[in-house]
């Protein structure tokens, strides 16, 4: 049990590209929409709920046989925590050795967390959406931040629209994405307009009520003389990890095609899929691994609850570049 390594933060900020992220963990979901033979073991993850305090901690242990990755992620989520001015979600992983169990490495999660969910909306936006000018958030916590980073280095993003249930968290973002992504942006009081000219949507709040309606799917101006069609426009919706919570309307979820990173998790734990009753048409695994097509007359969501998984994955990543590193730095 001695001398087992801790990753910070800035260590593992420092260690996970998005690019590489998006590869392995691309992997990883055809890997886990395989079943049983693509090697992936996941439980759904266990919650506690700490009710009193308006808190939640889960337990998501997960094993990818193609990465050598076992791991398990201890996270609490405590929504209040915004008013104590401390982060509302934090985060451990502890990274095992597959072959005999001992423990290798013990990590940050938080960094994870917010890298490894932006990431895998973004390889659902890569299979699903079919323009990417126009990027609307909704939200603008950790990650909404993450998402808007990501998207803006993977796509030609040209505007990003901002809206947050409090304006002047929509203005923080508004002047990073200004600032350090040199991106054009504006902040909106009212959701609806903030989505209506959006190629992507990406929704990343607390919320427990829907507070995405509807929208209207976009018209194209004009493909060919012939036919005038519209495109493709892609929700990512990442909020309400809770049965009782919503995000998105139950008219929007049973409007749309809906995606998911798995079957299991989206029905015992989305609001949004439970309350809504909504069709799940596809895990994003599946239209990796080409078994589903990508449904093209039709709104798009991709409802993500975070997947163990994931973080196996991106600890795995971690702890290979801080090996790595120690070799390199050896004389
Ligand atoms: N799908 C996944 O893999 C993951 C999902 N999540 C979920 O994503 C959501 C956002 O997480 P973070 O950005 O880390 O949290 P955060 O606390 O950093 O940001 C939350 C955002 O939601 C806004 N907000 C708070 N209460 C709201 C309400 N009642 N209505 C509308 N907006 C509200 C805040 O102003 C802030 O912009 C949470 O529901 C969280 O549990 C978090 C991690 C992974
Ligand atoms: O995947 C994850 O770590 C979480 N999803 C919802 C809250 C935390």
């Amino acid at each position: 049990m001695n001398n087992i390594p801790y990753y910070g933060p800035a260590e593992v900020k420092a260690s996970l590209k998005y690019e590489e992220l998006v590869s392995a963990l691309e992997l990883a979901l055809a890997d886990f929409s395989k079943g049983p033979e693509g090697g992936v073991s996941q439980p759904l993850r266990a919650t506690a709920e700490v009710t009193k305090f308006n808190g939640f901690l889960a337990a998501m242990p997960a094993y990818v046989s193609s990465r050598q990755a076992l791991a398990c992620k201890l996270v609490t989520f405590y929504p209040n925590n915004t008013a104590k001015d401390l982060d509302t979600h934090m985060a451990h992983i502890l990274l095992f050795d597959e072959t005999s169990g001992e423990i290798k490495a013990i990590m940050d999660g938080e960094v994870i967390t917010a890298m490894r969910t932006a990431a895998v909306s973004a390889i659902a936006t890569k299979y699903l959406a079919e323009k990417y000018e126009i990027l609307a958030v909704l939200g603008s916590g950790v990650q909404a931040t993450a998402h808007t980073e990501a998207f803006c280095k993977m796509f030609p993003i040209k505007k990003v629209n901002i809206w947050n249930h409090r304006t002047e968290g929509a203005e923080k973002l508004a002047r990073y994405v200004k600032e350090s992504l040199g991106i054009e942006v504006q902040v909106f009081t009212d959701v609806q307009s903030c989505v209506e000219e959006a190629d992507i949507i990406n929704a990343a709040t607390f919320a427990t009520e829907p507070i995405l309606k509807e929208y209207s799917m976009k018209p194209w101006v004009h493909i060919n003389y012939r036919r005038s069609s519209y495109h493709l426009r892609i929700l990512t919706a990442v909020g309400a990890p809770r049965p009782q919570w919503q995000e998105l309307s139950a008219e929007l979820m049973n409007n749309s095609t809906v995606y998911v990173d798995s079957f299991l998790s989206a029905t015992k734990e989305s609001g949004d899929v439970i309350k809504s009753g909504a069709k799940i048409y596809a895990e994003i695994g599946e239209v990796i691994l080409g078994t589903k097509k990508a449904e093209i007359n039709k709104k798009t969501i991709f409802k993500s609850l975070g997947l163990a998984l994931e973080d196996a994955v991106s600890a795995r990543l971690v702890f290979d570049v801080m090996e790595q590193n120690k070799k390199t730095a050896k004389p």
